[in-house]
């Protein structure tokens, strides 16, 4: 009997093996070996982002599949250990099996080739050799559009009105919350107007809850003209709108509320059922100075109470707190 030997098999033939099964499979992959140059792009990768693999294979331009301007890849990251850099770089990460090795993240992705928008998820694993050292790291992607979509429309539906696309009372509520302890922590005034339809029982009478609901799109679309990029517009109920001021002072706050009363009254949307007159919105403003321990309830009970003077003086106009509000504990 003679001893039969196994074949040699080349160092580089597992990975090579392992390349072919990436190249044939589904999923988007490529390959960075461990200077940074791509060394695998398969044909689903190609697909996705409309780059042909001999356009970068050999090259360290992955990321300008992905991205319009110069930014690390999520191999990248991993391969030149940047890792605590992927928060700055995308919406959401995490580190599958709790380890250092694996890194998920996601994020958008306008792909200049194909012009596509694409929110993707990209799973990268590194490569060792025999002594642990990164001998390459592999990049997987999912394109999670359709999910991420259906997601934001969730959160939309979740915080908009369904009638004025304003913020809900939900919104409002949260937002007035984490305003107040903004404020808490910066020292900084927070104003909060209320502004309601004046007559609006009989705009309803004379033109049905049809004209009714028309009116009140027009006018959510008059107040949120008004507003800044911080501000918060939502629809408080019914025909009640309330509006976040951050860091704005009480004079501020009138100069936004009296700006609000005359874009409504420009509108000159005739309210039949109170004779020749327009539709006008009354508005209470408020403004406190947040204090330890207290809540915004006090806030928004103060700019109430400013608004039931508005129509209690005659309605189309608007009404200011006294002074200040310093909120009692
Ligand atoms: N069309 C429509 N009407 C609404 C909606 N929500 C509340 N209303 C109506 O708004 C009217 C509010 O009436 P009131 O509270 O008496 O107030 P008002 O007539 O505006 O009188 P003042 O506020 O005192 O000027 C009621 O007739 C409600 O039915 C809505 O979503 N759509």
């Amino acid at each position: 009997m003679h001893n039969v030997q196994p074949l040699p098999v080349p160092a580089q033939a597992p990975r090579r093996y392992a390349f072919d099964v990436l190249e044939l499979l589904v999923i988007p992959a490529f390959v960075l070996d461990a200077q940074g140059r791509v060394s695998m792009w398969n044909r689903a990768c190609e697909h996705l982002t409309g780059v042909l693999a001999h356009e970068v294979l050999g090259t360290r331009d992955a990321w300008r599949s992905f991205y319009q301007h110069a930014r690390p890849t999520l191999a990248d990251l991993v391969l030149q250990r940047r890792t605590g850099e992927v928060a700055a770089l995308y919406d959401d990460h995490q580190r599958p099996g709790g380890g250092d090795a694996n890194l998920s993240a996601q994020s958008w992705c306008d792909m200049p080739r194909s012009g596509r928008r694409r929110y993707l998820a990209a799973d990268v694993s590194p490569i060792l050799d025999g002594d642990g050292a990164v001998v390459a790291v592999v990049e997987t992607l999912r394109d999670m559009t359709a999910e991420k979509q259906a997601q934001i429309a969730l959160e939309q539906l979740a915080t908009k009105d369904g009638l004025t696309g304003l913020a809900n009372r939900r919104c409002f509520d949260d937002t007035l919350h984490a305003e107040w302890q903004r404020a808490l922590r910066q020292g900084q005034p927070l104003s909060l107007l209320m502004v309601d339809v004046d007559n609006f029982k009989q705009y309803n009478d004379a033109y049905g809850h049809v004209g009714g609901d028309a009116c009140l799109q027009r006018i959510a679309g008059a107040v949120a003209s008004e507003m800044r990029t911080n501000d918060l517009v939502a629809r408080y109920g019914g025909e009640e709108f309330a509006v976040i001021l951050p860091n704005q002072s009480l004079k501020g706050a009138a100069i936004v509320a009296e700006r609000i009363r005359c874009r409504v009254e420009r509108l000159q949307l005739p309210n039949l059922g109170v004779g020749k007159q327009y539709v006008t919105v009354s508005i209470g403003a408020a403004t406190a100075l947040a204090a330890p321990d207290t809540d915004p309830a006090h806030l928004v009970a103060t700019a109430d109470a400013a608004l039931y003077r508005a129509k209690h003086m005659g309605r189309n106009r608007i009404s200011l707190t006294l002074e200040e509000v310093v909120a009692a504990r």
